[in-house]
């Protein structure tokens, strides 16, 4: 039996993280996939319940999971804890070596009609953003906060970069077999590295092509012209921003999912999109991101490709009904938007 661990955590979390279960729940039987869940606190939960974000407990259990899914975490209530939500988000991260963060961006035909931008620049993007998550400024040290004084360190090793660029030309070896390195080599001497590096990885790819972006350029080129791009390439802090920048495509954070990834540990999957404290509790988040993460989990960790297909295919079919939250438009609450999604897949 798979040992699923859920990290339901703070905000809209729990939300979508029971909207998920439920999910996951009507759809898997007929897969005969055998799996149980268990819920532990993590994040700002985990503070009021124990003292600190990352209990020792959960922890273990993430260790001992063959698969874990995370809510989101964090909100203004632990603004001021000595320890705050996030940072119990990068120990979890840390700890299970997860290097590898992907954030794909593929949008259906049901979310392009629904997008702010118009359909001639966004039908058919599917691209993926391959985020360096366990190194760059997230995590040099030293690192100091005085009164008048502060100072974050970006490092990187050779054998960092080389790590998550083998991780995405082997990605782009399964797609359109494009790699675009985004950097800030003109500035920054860990950006140089990473460009040096890009350039030797990709000489043990030679069927995939490498092109290199300045990150201020490819910001602007994300929304511009998002079709161009397969697979990007980038460092923890970059990967960060330009992923929520991409949520302007299908038009709201609320459908993007990730994966992450380590050498040795199970994978973790989250949406991109953190607790949204302005909507938590009124049962209007999207729980697609959930979903959608869900169905990553039902790919990658578990090789379950039909019961993932199906559950997309459902969900493009409820939405193409009508069935949408706020953020893309419509009127449908949470557990609406659920309840519709069952029935579909009954
Ligand atoms: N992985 C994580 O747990 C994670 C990720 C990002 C941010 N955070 C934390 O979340 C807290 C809030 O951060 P923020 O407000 O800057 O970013 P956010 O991603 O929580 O919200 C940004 C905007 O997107 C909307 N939004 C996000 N998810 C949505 C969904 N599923 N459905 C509908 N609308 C959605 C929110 O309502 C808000 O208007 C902070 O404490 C931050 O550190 C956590
Ligand atoms: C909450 C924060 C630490 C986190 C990050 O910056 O990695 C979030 O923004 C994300 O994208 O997962
Ligand atoms: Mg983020």
């Amino acid at each position: 039996m798979k040992k699923i661990v859920a990290l339901p955590g703070d905000g809209i979390g729990p939300e979508i993280m029971d909207a998920g279960i439920q999910v996951l729940n009507q759809l898997t039987p007929k897969y005969g996939l055998d799996y149980k869940i268990e819920r532990y606190d993590f994040g700002g939960c985990a503070i009021d319940s124990t003292g600190t974000p990352l209990p020792k407990t959960t922890l273990k259990a993430c260790q001992e999971a063959d698969a874990i899914l995370l809510g989101a975490i964090g909100g203004p209530k632990w603004s001021n804890a000595p320890k705050r939500p996030e940072q119990g988000l990068l120990e979890l991260r840390k700890n299970l070596g997860l290097f590898a963060n992907i954030r794909p961006v593929k949008i259906s035909k049901s979310l392009e009609a629904l997008s702010p931008l118009k359909s001639e620049r966004i039908r058919g993007v599917d691209f993926i953003i391959v985020r360096e998550l366990t190194g760059g400024i997230y995590f040099g040290e030293p690192r100091e906060l005085k009164k008048e004084r502060a100072l974050d360190t970006c490092l990187y090793t050779r054998s960092e970069i080389q790590r998550i660029m083998r991780q995405a030309f082997n990605i782009a070896r399964t797609r359109k077999k494009k790699v675009t390195s985004v950097d800030k080599a003109n500035v920054l001497a860990t950006s140089k590295l990473w460009r040096e590096v890009a350039e030797e990885v990709a000489k043990e790819f030679p069927d995939v092509k490498l092109e290199h972006q300045l990150v201020d350029s490819a910001a602007m080129l994300l929304i511009q012209n998002p079709k161009q791009f397969d697979v990007i390439v980038t460092e923890n802090l970059f990967g960060d921003i330009l992923s929520d920048e991409a949520s302007v495509i299908p038009g709201t954070l609320g459908v993007l999912p990730s994966a992450s990834h380590s050498e040795k540990n199970s994978s973790l999957y989250e949406p991109i999109h953190g607790s949204a404290p302005d909507i938590a509790g009124k049962n209007s988040a999207n729980p697609l991101s959930m979903i959608f993460s869900i169905s990553m989990m039902l790919r990658e960790s578990f090789k379950e490709y039909s019961a993932a297909e199906e559950l997309e295919a459902a969900c493009e079919r409820v939405i193409e009904k009508g069935y949408t939250t706020k953020d893309l438009g419509g009127k449908t609450t949470t557990t609406e938007f659920v309840q519709a999604l069952i029935e579909e897949l009954k």
